[in-house]
């Protein structure tokens, strides 16, 4: 399945399969996964004080180098990962093992702290993946941070919120992510974590349409609204957290066992299958060898057992229970139902703080 591509909406090729460089910090292995999930909820709101945890060191690199030695040709990884040298580091073990650069399908995002100045922030990028050019670029959340905070990519206020700068319109942030298309370093620009309002906003003034929106993405967060948006204005959704991030939490999910079971492949096997019916890419990530290699092995999904993973969906969503795992405390509405809390922002202004 990683060789196989899906064609972008500017002609560009993308594999239907990737691999995720975002590597968070590991639970501490004393910690009950349960308890694990308590505290991680807390820390990521500490998250900022100190940055992005970082992974062991050459865990990144090593990672990425046997991903796509294995097969993967998409590398999604980002400038807030905080990663890239790494990054850089194993696609050069691949290029050196034979593999050509025209072949992988290298994907960065534009950190928040930078969206005044996304050029530059490719360019750091660039600089630390060792490459001339990436395949796709990403904005990566649709809000902009104090360029000049106490941090570089994570700054905050004296009471602990993140440094919002409150008049930024997202649409000027598209503006700059068109005017790079002319400019040799990518290859396709997109979306990430962009609902149907923000998309409807963006497309109100856009001279391109982003080839790509990546959102979180599983049958415990369908996303339907936005998935059916994106496939009516042509925009590729690439699926993240897939297995629902740390810890892979939807593998006892009841259809998701009895599918594994039919198909006698590991639970991964299916929350990664589910997509490609979608028309959607979908990213894997792990640090772990034969986790890597194992998720490379996907299963061509009947219309019946979508349905069934489809009925899992709605019945969660009837019940008020999808379950979105990656959500930052922004502590703004970004227009996604599920989440409406937080201030309503548009064209720079604030509309609301409900
Ligand atoms: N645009 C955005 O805002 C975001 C983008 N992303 C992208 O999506 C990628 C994937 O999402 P991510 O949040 O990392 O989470 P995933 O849903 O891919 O889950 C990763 C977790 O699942 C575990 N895992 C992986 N494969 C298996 C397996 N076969 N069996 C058992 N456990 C497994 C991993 O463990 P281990 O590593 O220990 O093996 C890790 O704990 C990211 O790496 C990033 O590239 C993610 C979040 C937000
Ligand atoms: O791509 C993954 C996620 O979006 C991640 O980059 C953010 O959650 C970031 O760590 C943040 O805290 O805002």
């Amino acid at each position: 399945m990683a060789d196989q591509t899906y064609t972008l909406n500017n002609g560009v090729k993308i594999p239907k399969l990737g691999f995720g460089a975002h590597f968070p910090e590991t639970p501490p292995t004393t910690l009950p996964m349960a308890r694990w999930r308590e505290k991680k909820t807390n820390l990521f709101l500490l998250r900022g004080k100190t940055g992005t945890w970082q992974a062991d060191p050459g865990q990144v690199s090593s990672a990425v180098a046997v991903a796509l030695k294995a097969g993967y040709r998409l590398i999604d990884g980002a400038y807030c990962y905080g990663n890239e040298d790494e990054v850089g580091q194993g696609l050069r073990a691949g290029f050196d093992a034979g593999i050509r650069r025209e072949d992988v399908f290298v994907v960065s995002k534009a950190w928040a702290t930078y969206s005044s100045r996304v050029e530059e922030c490719l360019d750091k990028s660039l600089k630390s993946l060792g490459l001339d050019y990436v395949d796709l670029y990403l904005v990566h959340w649709p809000v902009a941070m104090n360029p000049d905070g106490n941090h570089d990519r994570f700054p905050k206020l004296p009471n602990g919120e993140r440094d919002i700068i409150w008049e930024h319109d997202h649409t000027d942030t598209w503006a700059q992510m068109e005017a790079l298309l002319g400019t040799g370093k990518v290859k396709a620009i997109g979306v990430s974590n962009y609902s149907v309002r923000y998309l409807e906003q963006l497309l109100a003034k856009a001279k391109v349409v982003p080839a790509v929106n990546q959102i979180e993405n599983h049958p415990a967060l369908p996303q339907q609204d936005v998935v059916d948006f994106c496939r009516a204005k042509g925009i590729h959704v690439m699926a993240y957290s897939p297995l629902g991030s740390t810890g892979g939490p939807l593998f006892k999910a009841e259809p998701v066992v009895r599918l594994a079971e039919k198909y006698k492949v590991a639970p991964a096997a299916i929350l990664l299958s589910y997509h490609i019916p979608r028309g959607s890419t979908v990213l894997a990530k792990s640090v772990t060898e034969e986790r890597i290699k194992e998720n490379l092995k996907l299963v061509d999904l009947t219309a019946e057992d979508s349905r069934l993973l489809d009925e899992y969906s709605e019945k969660l969503g009837r019940e008020g229970k999808h379950e979105r795992f990656v959500y930052p405390p922004f502590g703004i509405n970004f227009g996604f139902p599920d989440q409406p809390q937080g201030v309503v922002v548009e064209g720079g202004k604030i509309i609301s703080k409900a």
